[in-house]
């Protein structure tokens, strides 16, 4: 790294004073030869230097993630690693970035380079038991070896892929749906916790009809919030189409919030377990929120106790809207709910970030199912599934086959990266 004058090569003229790093290759990110240039930043001086770079014979500017993509055509990187990078680069909140710089490092694809590695060596003792067996050569019990790693890889490949899609709830944030009867206070918690008027509150019954959606971070968790119509059975038609919106967001919520109005419900725990189940689709995880805590008189004992009930209670709060009140547990209960639906980034083994990667560990499970199916009958054709199951893997760290999704692994990053 040197710090130089920088001239137009063709008239001479200075155009800035900056640090210029060479990169020799293969040693630099892309493994080629790079040279960096560290120039001013006023529009001028950058217009200044692309312009006198653009004159020279054969340079032209990069395409979106074309370095990225040039190192990994030079095996720098594989393509978990590269997907980590544009995670990383994207990442918005901290649970996002520590999960996208484990996988940027490696983690992820060293767990699939290890399975494909267990194939190819179960592959191998396959394919020797079957040309040499019959000369006495290989030993019968090479085959219940080769059972065993397969259904052990089996079992830890399930395992991966039932892992709640974690690492891609992580990535692309938690879906958390705000749903309730119509008038308690719905888009008022959404305001509460953007901080923002982002929905109309109104006294009005039916206020709210399209869906509101913002994205926020919760103790470094993401979360896209919505808020959505009251639920009932209404009249007006547009009302009755954001009912309907509002259903439809439910069925698809990797959490709920569920508010009532703390004033009108019932403080016997069954009752309100019930009142719950009425609004909220049975497996989503939920927590309950009940709201317009500020306007209870007397003794509020048996409701608080319901609230820490447990089953058929959700985890649960009184909070109040208007006043704050409450706010600093319900946060509590939605980073619960956020770290077991996301868990925790750094522990245990790296979690499965992305549909892409679900679907070829799907296929190479299937795969490894129908060795099991075939082994008994022909061993020619179990080791053909032994085959299919390392190309599935392959294709994942990019091994095999991935021209076709190069390009839309590399649209995503930014020119430059
Ligand atoms: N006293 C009191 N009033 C509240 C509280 N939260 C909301 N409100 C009031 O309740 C009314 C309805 O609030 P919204 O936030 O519009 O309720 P909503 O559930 O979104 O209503 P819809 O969209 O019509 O279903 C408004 O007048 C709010 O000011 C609260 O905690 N305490
Ligand atoms: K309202
Ligand atoms: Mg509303």
């Amino acid at each position: 790294m040197a710090l130089r004058r920088i001239r137009d090569p063709a008239t001479a003229e200075p155009l800035d004073r900056g640090l210029v790093v060479w990169f020799p290759g293969p040693h630099s990110f892309t493994g080629e030869d790079c040279a960096e240039l560290h120039v001013h930043g006023g529009p001028a001086v950058v217009s200044g230097v692309l312009r006198a770079l653009g004159r020279l014979p054969g340079l032209r500017p990069a395409e979106p993630g074309e370095f990225t993509r040039r190192a990994f055509h030079r095996g720098k990187l594989d393509l978990t690693a590269a997907e980590g990078l544009g995670d990383l680069i994207h990442a918005e909140t901290e649970a996002q970035r520590r999960q996208a710089l484990r996988q940027m490092e490696g983690e992820l694809g060293r767990l699939y380079q290890r399975w494909s590695e267990t194939l190819t060596q179960a592959l191998a003792h396959l394919e020797a038991y079957i040309d040499f067996s019959e000369d006495d050569n290989v030993e019968e019990e090479v085959l219940s070896q080769v059972d065993a790693a397969v259904r052990a890889l089996e079992q830890e490949l399930g395992a991966h892929l039932q892992d709640g899609r974690r690492g891609e709830l992580l990535r692309g944030g938690v879906h958390a749906v705000i749903a309730g009867p119509p008038n308690v206070g719905k888009s008022s918690l959404l305001n509460l916790l953007c901080q923002r008027p982002a929905a109309i509150v109104s006294p009005v019954a039916g206020t709210t009809r399209d869906v509101v959606e913002v994205s926020l971070n919760v103790t470094g968790y993401p979360v896209v919030l919505s808020d959505t119509a009251g639920l009932r059975d209404a009249t007006d038609p547009v009302e009755r189409e954001g009912v309907s919106r509002a259903r439809d967001r439910l069925q698809r919520a990797d959490l709920v919030l569920a508010v009532l109005d703390a004033t009108a419900v019932p403080t016997e725990p069954a009752a309100l377990g019930a009142a719950v189940g009425s609004l909220v689709p049975p497996a989503a995880p939920c927590i309950l929120v009940l709201n317009k805590a500020d306007l209870l008189r007397g003794d509020v004992g048996a409701l608080r106790a319901a609230c820490t009930q447990g089953p058929p209670v959700p985890p649960a709060t009184l909070l109040s809207c208007k006043t704050g009140d409450g706010i600093e547990r319900l946060l509590e209960l939605l980073g619960q709910q956020l770290a077991q639906l996301c868990g925790d980034p750094l522990a245990g083994s790296p979690s499965l970030t992305q549909r892409r990667h679900s679907q070829h560990l799907g296929d190479c499970a299937a795969a490894l199912a129908r060795y099991g199916r075939h082994r008994a009958r022909d061993l020619g054709l179990a080791a053909e599934q032994l085959r299919l199951a390392r190309r599935h893997l392959g294709r994942i760290t990019g091994h095999v086959g991935a021209e076709d999704v190069l390009d839309i692994i590399f649209r995503d990053f930014c020119v430059g990266k």
